[in-house]
Order: structure tokens, then sequence, then C-alpha cells
């Protein structure tokens, strides 16, 4: 489906009215819709990560281009002076270069483009672009440029559009002058544009409808009755929050007071060496108050909670990092809180226990079923319906009905927005590879998520393999499980020929859960995330080599991430980078450490 950009933008409400289109353009050319470093990256902040930022520049230097890359940030550079192929060597995000088409000699020129994309537009008339004319659309009838390379831009408006899009099938349109009313951008003008040229199928470009809670053909609301009063609150609470600035404000505000963001991006030097393969760097979620990357979603549904009205929250916990996070964030913020926990993983981790009392909340314990994670997902739920007026359930993962996954996901995103910058900040481009370990799997898509679209960033999910995947002992969701339905959601999942849950086993009680967030499921059915199983011994070999190499004792679920990377890396030359995400501290695992360990730490 051919994506759309909206160039030239300036203000607020028209960048707000354009985050349905596929990209964004600011324009940091001499223009009347210049405008600076610090503004674009105000502007940009309003954008949904799914939509691509991208700096026109004119003739500029690498160091501004860089410069507007790091702090905006931008997604794509589109490149509309005379640029050579060294500075688009040189640029570290993907280049648009554009060409003015007036015969069929600027057509052989764009044949020749290094570029990622090449862009064809009418000849400027004050300025490189942005004109408001058309050129002959048939001078590229015998163009050789794959479509996939292709975006058409010059005097495109809702009236002639779809006629270009049928003649050049680009994988781009571009407008500008034609969403402009006396030289200033019109939102409805955008909005219409967007309209005519998604039409109803909008929601295919990225094989997800997530505002109907969709990710390809999983995920939905698979909720009784008498929960989807709830959830349809929650859904429309979550989308007015969504886009509102002083939500979004204090949001960020507990992440860098409260939680101590942004979290560093560490070199491992030592486990570089070891590996002999690539510069490996280690995202420190561990260092977030309370010891996980948990708390960055906790405040975020907190927050909606309190917006909503509601100052209960009840939550389950597997390894306690997420019942901690919840019972923390109800004690600063003066509210209820009520945590269930499966009584095998109290027993595993009596400190996160004793924690979350400490904080306040009363935790229940659960007894039923395997008496781990999935059956205090199964009480929660319960609970929530019983109370649902003046309740809020604080899932604590990618998981449930619609809109919880899309929304844990975006609380998470900032562990991968803020790793895109640093990695660029400190090697001037992005990683070759990406791991994170999968429970249910937050910590992962909030990594994952903005680099989906970086085709040249190899994205791999770490599920816990327990005793091996070939044993009935395992949490291998992805790797083993079938489709079905799990808590509200429609997903991947260990279960047995009748559809009955089997039950999971990891020595990581935060990974130790039968189903994985629907978005993980689609990301591996489209082939874009790979997914791996770590063993139990596997993950306890590399928390003693963490340790050891970099003082950094990670939580037995990171454990599995710097496991599958260790061999990955094997494969991999000292000019690769590769990132793994600490997602928590091994505090909470000393208990088990020290009894699997002995002798050997
Ligand atoms: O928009 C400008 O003023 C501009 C100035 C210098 C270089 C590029 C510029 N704009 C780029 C774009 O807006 C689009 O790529 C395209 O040219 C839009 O064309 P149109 O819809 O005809 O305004």
């Amino acid at each position: 489906m051919t994506k759309v950009k909206i160039c030239g933008l300036q203000e607020i409400e028209h960048v707000r009215a354009a985050s349905e289109a596929g990209a964004a353009g600011f324009v940091f050319a001499p223009s009347r819709r210049k405008v600076s470093i610090e503004q674009a990256a105000r502007l940009a902040t309003e954008l949904p990560d799914s939509v691509e930022k991208i700096g026109v520049f004119v003739n500029a230097d690498l160091d501004e281009i860089l410069e507007a890359i790091q702090k905006v940030p931008l997604t794509m550079v589109q490149l509309h002076g005379d640029e050579t192929d060294d500075l688009i060597r040189s640029i570290p995000v993907k280049v648009i270069q554009a060409f003015s088409i007036r015969d069929a000699d600027d057509v052989r020129k764009l044949e020749q483009s290094i570029a990622d994309y090449v862009l064809v537009d009418a000849p400027g008339i004050q300025h490189r672009g942005g004109s408001g004319r058309r050129f002959d659309w048939t001078l590229l009838e015998q163009a050789v440029i794959e479509p996939g390379r292709l975006i058409v831009a010059g005097g495109l408006d809702t009236g002639n559009v779809e006629a270009a899009i049928s003649s050049l099938a680009p994988y781009m349109v571009d407008v500008s002058s034609g969403v402009e009313t006396d030289g200033k951008k019109d939102a409805e003008k955008i909005k219409n544009f967007i309209k005519t040229v998604k039409g109803d199928s909008m929601q295919h470009t990225t094989g997800t409808k997530e505002e109907t809670g969709f990710f390809g053909r999983f995920g939905g609301q698979f909720v009784p009755e008498t929960l989807m009063r709830a959830v349809k609150e929650l859904e429309a609470a979550y989308a007015e929050a969504k886009e509102d600035s002083d939500f979004q404000a204090t949001y960020h505000h507990y992440l860098k007071e409260y939680v101590g963001r942004e979290q560093p991006l560490t070199f491992a030097a030592r486990l570089t060496e070891a590996w002999g393969g690539p510069k490996v760097y280690l995202k420190r979620e561990d260092l977030n108050h309370t010891g996980a990357h948990k708390i960055n979603n906790a405040i975020g549904q907190a927050l909606l909670a309190i917006r909503m009205g509601k100052r209960k929250i009840v939550a389950e916990t597997g390894a306690g990092q997420h019942g901690v996070a919840t019972a923390t964030i109800c004690a600063l913020l003066d509210l209820e809180c009520v945590i269930f926990m499966g009584e095998e993983d109290i027993r595993r981790q009596q400190l996160n226990v004793f924690r979350m009392k400490l904080l306040g909340a009363k935790v229940e314990s659960v007894t039923k079923g395997s008496a781990t994670l999935k059956d205090a997902v199964n009480e929660a739920l319960r609970y929530w319906v019983s109370n649902v007026g003046d309740t809020h359930y604080l899932i604590g993962s990618a998981l449930g009905p619609h809109p919880f996954p899309t929304m844990v996901r975006d609380f998470q995103s900032v562990i991968g927005k803020e790793t895109r910058k640093q990695i660029v900040e400190k090697e001037g481009r992005l990683p070759d590879v990406i791991l994170a370990c999968v429970g249910g799997g937050s910590n992962a898509i909030g990594m994952f998520h903005p680099f989906v679209n970086d085709e040249g960033v190899r994205l791999i999910g770490v599920e816990a393999a327990g005793e091996g995947v070939d044993t009935n002992r395992h949490a291998a969701t992805l790797t083993k499980g079938t489709e079905g339905v799990l808590h509200g959601a429609f997903m991947k999942l260990l279960q047995d020929d009748n559809g009955q849950v089997q039950e999971a086993h990891s020595i990581s009680a935060g990974l130790d859960y039968p189903g994985v967030g629907p978005e993980h499921v689609h990301l591996e059915d489209i082939g874009r995330v790979e997914y791996k199983a770590v063993t139990d011994d596997e993950a306890l070999a590399s928390v003693i080599t963490l340790s050891r190499l970099e003082g950094i004792i990670p939580a037995l679920e990171s454990a599995h991430a710097v496991a599958e990377a260790e061999k990955v890396a094997a494969a991999m030359g000292p000019e690769e980078i590769l990132v793994i995400c600490v997602s928590g501290r091994g505090d909470k695992d000393m208990a088990t450490y020290a009894e699997k360990l002995e002798g050997l730490a």
C-alpha cells in the first residue's frame, strides 16, 4: 500500500493531523517552510514511532545533517541539492535523493542514484522543491527504477494523487503545497489527502490494525461481557492520553526525576574482547529505580488510572519486579494496591514479596494451577471483573486484551528510543543486532519497536527453553506454541490438543508464562523478528559471564538474552555492533544463584 509523506510541517496542529501518515517532512533548507533543529525536535515528539521523521536538506554539510539526525531524531534524510555519493554514504539513516524531472536526461541521472530511495519532483521555482507544480509523469515510463524505491512529489493533491499512484505505482507519495491554504498548512486538507491515498485500507501498510487491537491476525479483545465496558473505557482514555501533551509531559517527568532516566548504553569492553566478535553494548534497564524496566509501564498506567478517576490498582506479578514497580508507584501516587502472585513464585522471590508489603501493597497468594504467572493473571482478571467500577488492572507485560499490548509497548518504547539516539551518538550508525529476552515480551517490544522499520537491524527475541524445548519443561511459546486465545488476546501459547493451557517452566519467574504478547507473534509471522530459546543452564552460565566480565549481575530473565548474544556474536565481525537489553538486575535472584551456582560462584 502506498505510503504518504506530508512535507514542510511547522505547527503542532498540522503535525498532529499528519500522525496517520507514513512520514512527516521537516525542511531545514532556505524556504518559507524552514524550521530549526530545535523546532523540529519539539514537533517530532507529537508523532507516533510508526511515522518516519524526514529532514529535508539542500547542500547542507554533514555536521548539520548529523546534528539533526541526533537531536530531532530523524529516521530518514532527504537531499534536494547537488549532494555527492560520498556524503550519501556518510549518512547513518536511510537517504532519499530528490531529482527534478524536466527531460529524459534527468531520468537517466536518477537511475544512477545510490540512495535508498529516489524522489521525483517538478523543478523548483524559488527553491529546490515544494513548488506545487507537476512534472510530466510520462517521462518516467521508461525509467529503470524499482517501484519500492520510488517517491513521487510535485503538485500532488486529493484530485490527482490516485492517478499518480495508478500510473507510477510508487512506494510513497509526497505532498506539501497541495495540503496548504494561502501558503499555510491546512489540517483538514492533510487528513483528506491521507484518507484519499489510504482509504479503507489505511491500516494494512504495516500489517497491523492497532486501533482495533490487531497486529496482523493477532491480538483483539476476547473478554467476557462484564469486562467489555471497562476495556472500551480504557481504550478511549488511552487514545486521548496518548495525544495529550500534558499527560506525556507528566509521564516523562516521572521517568526522569523518579526512575532516573535516561539509562546508559554501556560499552561492554571486556565482553567484547572475550567474545572476539562485534562491539557489545548493554542497555541498562537494571539501573532503573526498583531494578528493572517494569517501572516504565507502571508509571504510565498509574497516571492513566488517575486520569480515569480510578484510585485502586490490581496487578499480577511473576518474578515480583512488576509487583514491586506497581507497589512503588502506588505508594508514590497514594493509590490502593492489590498484587496477585503465584505461591510458587512467592517461594522463589521472597525478597520482592517483602518489598511489596513494605511499600503498602496487599499480596494475594495464588495456589491454583501451577501457582505461577499465568495463574496470577487469571486471578487478577477475576478480581478486576468484580471491582471494575473503581479499579484499574495494571497489567505488567505486552499482553491482555486491546489496548493493553499497544499501551504497554508505547510506555516501554522509551528503551528503544533512547538506545537509537545513544548508538547514533556513540557509533554514528544503528546497530547490526539487538537482543532482548521475551516472557510476555514487554522489554523486548519496547526495545524493538523503534527499530522495526530499520530492515538492516536484526532483531532477536530470546525465550526460556527451560530444561530443553524437546522436554515438557520450557516456556518457549514462539518456538513450540500454537495459536489460541489466552488472557483476552489471540496469540501463540503452550496448549494441549484439547486447547488446555499447559504449564510453562523456566528457572526465571519472569519468563515462566505459557503465552506471549500478540505483537511478537505478528512480528514472527511476518519474519521481522527472530525468536530463539535458551535453557536454564545456559542462562545461569551467562549470569557468571556478565558478573565476572562487566561487574553487572543480571536478572535471570536478562541472562537469557546474554546467552543468545554470545552465540550470535560468534558469527559477527569486529566492525559490527551488537546491543543487549539488560532488562533488570539480579538482586531478586540471589537465592537462586546461591543455590544453583554454589561452588561455581
Ligand atoms: O518545501 C520547500 O520549500 C522546499 C524547499 C527546498 C527543498 C525542498 C523543499 N520541499 C520538499 C517538499 O516539500 C517535497 O519533497 C516536495 O517538493 C513537495 O512538493 P509540492 O507538493 O509540490 O509542494
